[in-house]
């Protein structure tokens, strides 16, 4: 992707004048998040549907639901349009594997980078680098909601905190991930989160960071935030008792093996925590090949049917169409991830039927 420079507007001036930061800096005014909630307002009917899809993963982290939680969906969203025909594919699915399986759908707007690249829907939703943020946000925004508004619970990674403040209220499961779970800051947006939170291990495999992050965000916290009008504000964090670990391999090689999560089972257990956790089945759990996802569902479930009671849930990356593409606006195929490879509607439906008929 082709780096953009600023507009006159925004250039900085010579940096040899800069006095301070802001010197440097360009900048756009952006709405405040209470402006977005005004403008694409939540119904007190899909507000109460996202308070019980938040308590249906809850009761699931805490055992008092057997069901598998599955999150599922695009690596990352790229076209809202898409993305709105595969959540009405989904939440057929949903309804037909209700019995064994809690399907949350992933809807993906923001993606860390291992060094520069798209940053996903929210930042550059024209997807050629004018970073209409304002647009992304709102397109974020509206999408997460007709996904809501289909039924389905709706997943994200929450990477900028100051995002989180846009989209918060309508999610029901929410990951920080391997490149920010070790980040104090946040843990504290975690603990600050009604809805549960999963903590990816590090990159490199680790999974103490991911402990001691379920640790810190089970504190209240006080750190500076900005409030829903814009204002400065110390905010102040009740704590949050449902999160837990995400395994996804690290530095190419998978950790979802019975070894591994018996490991993370232990670890957990002398952290004096309850034993639960997820298994990406993507990243580097498939070694980034989507075929090979199957193959980590199919070990997961085995290891469920064993008795493995740790296993609660399972993540999956999955589009209309399988594989990946380039990001290159005027010259892409509808349904095809523009990040990680996914697995295709068809794979999914049928991998997901099966889980259930295997659980069953
Ligand atoms: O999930 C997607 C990617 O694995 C993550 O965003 C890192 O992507 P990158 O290594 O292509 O930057
Ligand atoms: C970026 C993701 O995962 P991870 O943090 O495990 O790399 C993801 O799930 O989209």
């Amino acid at each position: 992707m082709t780096l953009i420079k600023p507009a006159p507007s925004d250039a900085a001036p010579a940096a040899g004048l800069a006095t301070s930061n802001d010197d440097l800096l360009g900048e756009t005014p952006l709405p405040t998040p209470q402006a977005l909630r005004q403008q694409l307002p939540l119904s007190a009917e899909l507000r109460q549907r996202v308070a019980a899809q938040r308590e249906a993963v809850k009761a699931i982290l805490d055992g008092r639901d057997q069901r598998l939680l599955v999150v599922v969906g695009p690596c990352s969203i790229h076209d809202p349009q898409a993305a709105r025909e595969y959540a009405e594919n989904l939440s057929v699915l949903a309804r037909q594997v209700e019995d064994k399986l809690l399907l949350v759908m992933r809807v993906y707007v923001e993606k860390p980078r291992t060094t520069v690249g798209w940053k996903g829907l929210a930042y550059d939703p024209h997807l050629d680098g004018s970073d209409d943020m304002a647009f992304g946000l709102a397109a974020s925004r509206a999408l997460m909601r007709d996904v809501v508004a289909l039924g389905l619970p709706v997943a994200t990674e929450l990477l900028q905190p100051m995002v989180a403040g846009y989209l918060d209220d309508l999610l029901a499961w929410t990951a920080i991930g391997a490149r920010t779970t070790e980040s104090q800051v946040h843990r504290e947006l975690a603990s600050g989160l009604a809805a549960a939170v999963g903590f990816k291990n590090a990159t490199d495999g680790g999974i103490q960071v991911a402990i001691d992050a379920i640790q810190a965000a089970a504190h209240g916290h006080r750190y500076p935030g900005l409030s829903a009008s814009g204002q400065p504000i110390l905010r102040h964090t009740p704590g949050n008792p449902h999160t837990h670990v995400v395994l996804r391999g690290g530095h190419g090689e998978p950790n979802y093996q019975v070894e591994h999560v018996a490991a993370t089972r232990r670890a957990l257990e002398a952290a004096d925590l309850v034993p639960r956790l997820m298994v990406d089945c993507s990243h580097a759990n498939s070694r980034k090949d989507h075929r090979r996802q199957s193959e980590v569902l199919l070990d997961v479930l085995d290891q469920r049917l064993a008795g493995e009671t740790a296993l609660c849930g399972v993540m999956l990356e999955s589009q209309l169409f399988e594989g990946r593409q380039p990001l290159k606006p005027g010259a892409m195929r509808r349904g095809v991830s523009v990040t990680d490879a996914c697995i295709g509607w068809e794979t999914t439906e049928h991998l997901l039927s099966l889980a259930a008929e295997r659980l069953r």
